[in-house]
């Protein structure tokens, strides 16, 4: 009498657990997709959009409403290549709008400068410069479209294959930092829509690029040596050019651009159309 007593104790003990933590599974579910995922739509990008731009092994992603529409160029290149001189360029035109990289959250983000830090000491710095170039440029790519034409300077993909393994390659980033950013970058590709129709490389020398970036003479970069310009633009090399290291988003329009302004300007209207007819489809 007691034992049966203490197994129906027992039995209606564990109903109650298991429709407690089914609740409350469910409720973390509703709350997750109310919290994070409202501005956006999870899609079957299988059954509506089947263009090549969308082929990154994955059937569900997180996709901006109307972000599948509009065209998106990304304009790669070395440190002062010349993209943002390129981007500015191509924003005196009505349908084109034109996203420098947010290199000023870069060097301010709650009175800390990042940027600099990184350059001072990339080792300790390193982690913390890029996981907030990967949300700042996960945040330029899902920003809303103001214009048909999206021209962007670099990618979250260059931040991550060029920047990132730069730092890790040279030693100046431990292996847990880099496993870190690299579990952020494969979740966000994985599960995120983030559309590329074109990307424009800007193929310049390292001298060129050391030579302007002297010019330019941002205060953080006083101490960047060409090595390391040389070492951006191998990654940049192998990447882009000779697809060697990391899977490619895009089609690639190589323009070579260590000529002077006047013909670089020139370069840009003679592939203007190009550029702007690109659909990676
Ligand atoms: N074709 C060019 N010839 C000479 N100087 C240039 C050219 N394009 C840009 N510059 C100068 O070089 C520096 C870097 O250019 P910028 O457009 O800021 O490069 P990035 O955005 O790639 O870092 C700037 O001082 C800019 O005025
Ligand atoms: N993922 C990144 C992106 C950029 N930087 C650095 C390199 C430059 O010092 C600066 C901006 O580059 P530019 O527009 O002048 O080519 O930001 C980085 O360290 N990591």
């Amino acid at each position: 009498m007691a034992l049966s007593c203490c197994i129906g104790q027992f039995r209606r003990t564990l109903a109650h657990i298991h429709s407690t933590a089914a609740g409350s599974f469910n409720q973390q579910i509703s709350h997750c997709q109310k919290r994070v995922y409202r501005p956006c739509t999870w899609i079957n990008t299988q059954t509506r959009l089947l263009s090549s731009r969308t082929q990154q092994n994955c059937t569900r992603k997180l996709v901006r409403n109307g972000e599948d529409k509009k065209l998106v160029i990304c304009v790669e290149g070395n440190i002062a290549s010349g993209k943002t001189t390129c981007l500015e360029h191509f924003s005196k035109t009505n349908e084109i709008e034109v996203l420098t990289e947010p290199i000023s959250k870069w060097r301010d983000v709650q009175g800390h400068n990042p940027l600099a830090l990184m350059y001072q000491d990339p080792s300790r710095w390193g982690l913390t410069l890029q996981t907030y170039v990967q949300l700042t440029m996960l945040n330029r790519h899902l920003s809303t479209a103001s214009a048909p034409v999206r021209m962007m300077e670099r990618s979250i993909y260059s931040a991550k294959y060029i920047f990132v393994e730069n730092l890790y390659r040279s030693g100046k980033m431990p292996d847990v930092d880099f496993a870190v950013l690299s579990e952020w970058f494969d979740w966000i590709i994985q599960n995120i829509f983030i559309p590329v129709d074109l990307i424009v490389y800007l193929q310049t020398t390292p001298q060129i690029c050391y030579e302007r970036l002297k010019e330019r003479c941002r205060v953080e970069e006083t101490m960047i040596p060409i090595e390391y310009l040389e070492a951006i633009h191998q990654l940049h090399e192998d990447w882009l050019i000779n697809k060697t290291s990391f899977k490619v988003p895009a089609p690639v329009l190589v323009i070579p651009a260590d000529h002077a302004l006047p013909k670089m300007l020139h370069k840009y209207e003679e592939n203007r159309e190009k550029i702007l007819l690109a659909r990676n489809a």
